[in-house]
């Protein structure tokens, strides 16, 4: 373990300054710290199997990995990428201050949003959403980090835009002047923040890391993660979720479920006490369930595995 906190990342852009500005907080904090970006890793001589260890996430799995052999200490993420169960004995040891909670269209003129358009995203919920707010366009699939993905849609003359999240074009400079905010998008769950996790083994880094923890954002995000951990039962889907406080008493929530062509959408909106943010998430998902959510569930699940 030691007394410097190795700090896991992946190599992208993104990835890096996120690892950066945990590694910079520590710093203030009087620790020592080392930068570790980890490549992918590929076959592994692990005991058991990842699954077992419930290791999922396609984002996280290399930096679980990692951290299970106890090649870093702790691992920063963006939190809306981390599957709602984490992996056997790492633990979410903070949540940082809440960037842009929000998706923007970059695009190249907006003339084509009465008429017909070509959105790319290669999110389900982004997909669904837009298709539901503009039934007339057509979505193409749109993979890749940040930068990746603005390249490509220079590239591709016949798009008319592509969606992304606020919080990581603006983390790295590159949000350009043509973009519009689609606050009537509802985000992902925990979109805008990012999470520190540790092994739970690790007291040194853990007391170290719960320091940065941002006690406003750690609690929406429960919220949101619930809402998200009920619905999903472990299959993707167009899910959507926000809390924000209103004032130091009340937070407000949306979250919502949509069919993967956006044609159905099923949504809960309510306030609450903050006292009451444990168990919010899951109630209204519960709710969103009984509202036709359980059959429109098994039907993505079963349009998705073909
Ligand atoms: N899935 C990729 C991903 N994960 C986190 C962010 C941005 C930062 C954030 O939302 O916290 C992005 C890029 C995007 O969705 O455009």
């Amino acid at each position: 373990m030691g007394t410097t906190i190795r700090i896991g990342t992946r190599d992208s852009e993104l990835a890096l300054w996120q690892a950066n500005t945990v590694k910079d907080k520590l710093e203030a904090l009087g620790y020592k710290t080392q930068l570790l970006p980890v490549k992918s890793t590929g076959d592994l001589n692990l005991d058991q199997p990842l699954y077992e260890m419930g290791i999922t996430g396609i984002f996280t799995k290399t930096l679980d990995i990692a951290m299970v052999k106890g090649e870093i200490d702790i691992a920063v993420h963006s939190m809306k990428d981390v599957p709602t169960a984490l992996p056997k004995g790492i633990v979410q040891a903070a949540v940082l201050p809440r960037a842009n909670v929000h998706d923007i269209l970059i695009h190249k003129g907006l003339d084509f949003l009465a008429s017909e358009g070509v959105i790319a995203t290669g999110s389900l919920r982004r997909k669904a959403q837009w298709l539901n707010q503009y039934p007339f366009h057509k979505i193409v699939n749109l993979r890749g980090n940040v930068n990746t993905r603005l390249q490509k849609l220079q590239d591709n003359q016949d798009w008319n835009g592509a969606i992304f999240a606020a919080a990581g074009l603006e983390r790295i400079n590159l949000k350009p002047e043509n973009h519009t905010v689609l606050d009537w998008m509802t985000p992902a769950p925990a979109q805008g923040a990012m999470l520190i996790v540790v092994n739970e083994s690790n007291s040194y880094a853990k007391e170290a890391v719960e320091k940065l923890n941002d006690e406003k954002t750690a609690m929406c995000v429960h919220v949101e993660r619930e809402f998200l951990r009920t619905l999903e039962g472990g299959c993707t889907a167009p899910i959507g979720a926000l809390a924000e406080f209103k004032n130091e008493e009340k937070i407000s929530f949306t979250g919502n479920l949509f069919s993967l062509d956006g044609k159905e959408k099923i949504e809960e909106k309510a306030t609450f006490n903050v006292s009451d943010y444990q168990d919010v998430g899951q109630n209204l998902a519960h709710k969103i369930l009984q509202q036709g959510g359980k059959e429109l569930m098994h039907s993505i699940k079963a349009k998705l595995e073909h």
